[in-house]
């Protein structure tokens, strides 16, 4: 047999076995992304004793010291932390299936999640497909919520579905749960009440530019906790993902990244301005540049109606009152952290003239 036909069978049969063992044991061909030095227990109650504030400029900075993905050993599973726009778009977005999952639950939060029986605490499954096809498609459909007079009628349908559905589900606590969602679907509906018109929403499209530059700018969430419960090893970047990890995004980086928005520090509502047209894709199907609803499978369902509301409200708000800086005209965009990112010196609000001369 000819040698050069020898060494091509080989290379071939390596370059087989090779991509064979990524494929079923990545866990033996590849390494969790790099962390700090832990020790086995100290190590967790040093991350305990941390507060909230505290972790994310410890992240930051590993995050800079040892690349876009880092791994902490909190608890007894890898938290795996992810600040690269598109290893978030390659795991949510490409792979939404491996990382839609959601992890199993503690016993005392399982009391508030109805067992991991509600849409956002639900694994990746039947349940979660069938909560979410009901919501997305009886309640949030822009047919439906065109026609939030009969809101109602519809919570009542949905009500009816998801008994009949879930009918043969022998717990209690299962019914609750679509009990309250429909509930609260009611209530989120019924915000509008019979103000909302096409007309108006055309007239605050310059405050939905606001908006979501504040979405970018003033994070709502500094890292959204995708605590996927990873069915298999994976592997992303480079580097496992191991069965049970938890994988958390770094929303706050990703919509500060100088390589996708000039200047990304300042204000600038005028940045969603687009020449051609062409809205801003915030579900960053094609490309994640910022990330305020999540994206891939689990995306807030509600984004579309979180929007018209959040521009009703911050349109009134801006029209209503003038907004000043407490001391002298300058205002201060530093920030601090709370539940939520707050800004340290908050504005004063002063009813408008505008408003003043209807009263
Ligand atoms: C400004 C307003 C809102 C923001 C910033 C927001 C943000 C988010 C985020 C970040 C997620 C997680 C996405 C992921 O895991 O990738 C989420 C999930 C979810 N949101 Fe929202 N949301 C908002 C309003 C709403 C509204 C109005 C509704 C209801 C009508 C809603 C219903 C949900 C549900 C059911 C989930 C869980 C989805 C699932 O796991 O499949 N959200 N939201």
């Amino acid at each position: 047999m000819e040698i050069w036909f020898l060494i091509l069978v080989s290379l071939s049969l390596s370059a087989f076995l090779k991509a064979f063992f990524n494929l079923f044991f990545p866990c033996k061909t590849h390494k969790l992304p790099p962390g700090p030095l832990t020790f086995p227990i100290i190590g967790n109650i040093l991350w305990l004793s941390k507060s909230f504030a505290d972790l994310e400029p410890t992240l930051r900075s590993l995050v800079r010291k040892l690349g876009p993905m880092v791994t902490l050993h909190i608890f007894s599973r890898p938290a795996i932390f992810i600040s690269d726009r598109s290893l978030a778009h390659q795991a949510l977005v490409l792979n939404g299936s491996v990382f839609g999952n959601r992890p199993s639950a503690l016993a005392t939060s399982r009391v508030l999640n109805s067992n991991q029986q509600n849409i956002s605490s639900s694994f990746y499954g039947p349940t979660w497909r069938l909560l979410r096809r009901n919501l997305t498609s009886e309640i949030l459909h822009s047919s439906r919520v065109k026609t939030f007079g009969h809101a109602r009628k519809w919570v009542l349908q949905i009500l009816k579905n998801q008994f009949d559905l879930l009918s043969r589900s022998a717990d209690p606590v299962r019914v609750v749960d679509h009990v309250q969602f429909a509930m609260f679907c009611l209530l989120v509906l019924m915000c509008f009440g019979d103000k909302l018109e096409e007309k108006q929403v055309k007239e605050i499209e310059r405050v939905e530019r606001r908006m979501i530059e504040n979405m970018r700018r003033f994070n709502i969430l500094n890292f959204w906790p995708r605590l996927s419960k990873i069915v298999l090893h994976t592997v992303l970047g480079g580097y496992l993902i191991p069965k049970n990890g938890t994988v958390n995004f770094m929303v706050a980086d990703m919509g500060w990244d100088p390589k996708v928005w000039e200047d990304p520090m300042a204000f600038k509502p005028e940045r969603f301005l687009n020449g051609e047209g062409e809205a801003f894709d915030i579900t960053g199907s094609r490309e994640i540049k910022m990330m305020p609803f999540g994206a891939g499978r689990r995306i807030c369902p509600g984004y579309g109606l979180a929007m018209l509301h959040l521009e009703y409200f911050v349109a009134n708000l801006v029209w209503n009152f003038e907004w000043k800086a407490v001391d002298g005209d300058d205002i201060d965009l530093s920030e601090k952290q709370q539940l939520t990112v707050a800004m340290k010196n908050p504005l004063h609000a002063h009813i408008s003239r505008r408003s003043r001369s209807k009263v």
